[in-house]
């Protein structure tokens, strides 16, 4: 019998022996752990949504919109390209290579320690998943133990579809992933928060494994005086109280400029109550709860210590059910407790600038952000903050839309993340292109220069030509060349 540590252990080397007996390369045999996932999510997506009802309050269709729909956009994504994107990529642009017929091989790195959260259970676990079973590797994972229920769903579905020669779960928590992350993996995929992902890339290092770290940061929405300010309200609404707030890519602090100040909080307040009825509860269908008492507690620490003032509170936080209300604190300083650490939940803080001049100072005083969102109509002012700012990804005129698609790469940038993914940006993620050559015997001839002895006249035929400086000038080598002969 292993112990826990020694089962870990063994799991490790079962999917490291899968991976170099060859058994997760054929493209047919990828295809059929694909399909095989896809329908198992799909005949047991009331169970999931069941689980996560239960974890986290989460309405069912939620679940649907913002996780299943892009699973399974994801495993079709694959399924659909699969052949395309491992296919061979033809180099070309060196005639010294001509005979070699260089091409990039799209090859997996290996086996795979992927490591996810619990505010999004299921996307950020199969979409990771999908991607690394699509590339050819075999795969370890770590799911929360926070979120009990869906994790436990989620795992005997996996178990029960997923080749164990090539996929294997570790379940637990911290402790689980630190022995997880002790072991030498050929690439780790962590989805978290910031300072574990610190951990991740340090354990990483000690093995040089690459490593793709889907982070965390403090996203910005900013409403210019140009803005739509009812859609824009009802847009953030949603962005920021989906799943309560605790979702990487949600505002996190709001950016009023102080023309349309008073007016944006209006339609917000109007924007809630259209989208959760004028009287949120615990019990409301549509609006989920936090996930632990610690979060809770988290949530109502920040209220009680921000120097700002709650100028909406949707409804009254309830510590038995984990309910959080909708919370929109004006008047907040840079300094506040609510600008500190990354909210992840329906706490919204309101600063105001006296124009758009202002706002990249403001948003640069923290890491860079997996998303900046800004609602305006005026195309220069767009430009100029996208200019000025850097984000994971920026968003004109709406919320959370680049996180639920197959075709934009979902990554972060600076302290939100390295790396990215969905659709072939994931296929790709898990993918090392390895260069291959042919080199031909017909090349003899035009190496012979290379080899030994290294005579005077070989290396007069050797000399590369060297450019004047006016072939590197700004107007182009034709113009610049011109430019020299005829002054
Ligand atoms: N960029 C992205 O795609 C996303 C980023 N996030 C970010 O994740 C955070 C919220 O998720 P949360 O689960 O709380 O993040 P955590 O970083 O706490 O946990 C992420 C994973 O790491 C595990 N873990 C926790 N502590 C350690 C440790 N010391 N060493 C190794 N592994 C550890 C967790 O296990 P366990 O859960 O069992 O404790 C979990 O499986 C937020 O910052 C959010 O921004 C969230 C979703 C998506
Ligand atoms: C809508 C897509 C959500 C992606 C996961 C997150 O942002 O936490």
């Amino acid at each position: 019998m292993y112990t826990p540590l020694e089962e870990i252990q063994h799991k490790h080397q079962r999917v490291v022996d899968s991976f170099h007996k060859g058994k997760a390369q054929s493209l047919d045999y990828r295809k059929d752990q694909l399909r095989n996932l896809y329908f198992a999510i799909k005949d047991n997506q009331g169970k999931l949504k069941e689980a996560l009802f239960k974890d986290l309050h989460r309405p069912p269709h939620e679940t649907d919109v913002l996780e299943l729909f892009l699973v399974y956009s994801e495993i079709n994504a694959a399924l659909s390209h699969l052949s395309k994107w491992s296919s061979d990529t033809k180099l070309s642009g060196d005639k010294r290579l001509l005979l070699s017929g260089p091409v990039l091989r799209k090859s997996p790195y290996g086996a795979v320690l992927i490591v996810s959260p619990w505010n999004y259970p299921y996307l950020l676990s199969l979409a990771p998943i999908c991607s690394a079973i699509a590339a050819g590797n075999t795969v370890v994972f770590k799911p929360t133990e926070i979120a009990e229920h869906s994790t436990k769903a989620l795992c005997e579905v996996l178990e029960a579809t997923l080749d164990p020669d090539t996929f294997q779960v570790v379940q637990g928590g911290p402790e689980q992933a630190t022995a997880l992350l002790e072991l030498k993996w050929d690439k780790i995929f962590f989805t978290g928060s910031t300072p574990v992902g610190r951990i991740v890339a340090q354990a990483a290092a000690k093995h040089l494994t690459p490593v793709t770290l889907e982070l965390g940061g403090k996203s910005p929405v900013i409403v210019t005086k140009t803005a739509n300010l009812p859609l824009a309200a009802k847009r953030i609404a949603w962005g920021k109280f989906t799943n309560a707030g605790q979702t990487c890519i949600a505002p996190d602090y709001l950016v009023l400029e102080k023309p349309i100040a008073e007016k944006f909080l209006v339609e917000f307040s109007n924007a809630i109550k259209a989208l959760y009825g004028a009287d949120l509860t615990k019990d409301s269908p549509d609006y989920a709860h936090i996930v632990s008492a610690r979060l809770w507690e988290r949530q109502q620490r920040l209220v009680s210590e921000t120097k700002g003032t709650i100028s909406l509170q949707h409804g009254t936080p309830d510590a038995e059910s984990l309910f959080f209300p909708p919370t929109i604190v004006t008047g907040v300083s840079s300094d506040d407790v609510l600008m500190g650490d990354e909210l992840f939940g329906p706490i919204l803080p309101v600063m105001t600038i006296d124009n758009m001049k202002e706002a990249p100072k403001l948003i640069q005083k923290h890491d860079y952000p997996l998303a900046l969102y800004l609602f305006s109509t005026d195309s220069t002012e767009q430009e100029n903050l996208l200019r000025n700012t850097r984000s994971g990804a920026a968003i004109v005129n709406d919320t959370l839309i680049q996180g639920g698609s197959s075709a934009v790469p979902f990554g972060g940038v600076g302290t939100s993340g390295t790396g990215r993914y969905h659709g072939k940006f994931g296929f790709d993620e898990f993918t090392h292109e390895r260069p291959i050559l042919y080199q031909s015997e017909l090349a003899e001839m035009a190496m012979s220069l290379r080899y030994p002895p290294l005579t005077e006249s070989k290396m007069k035929k050797l000399r590369f030509v060297s450019l004047p400086r006016e072939w590197f000038s700004r107007t182009g080598p034709v113009r610049g060349l011109a430019g020299r002969l005829w002054g």
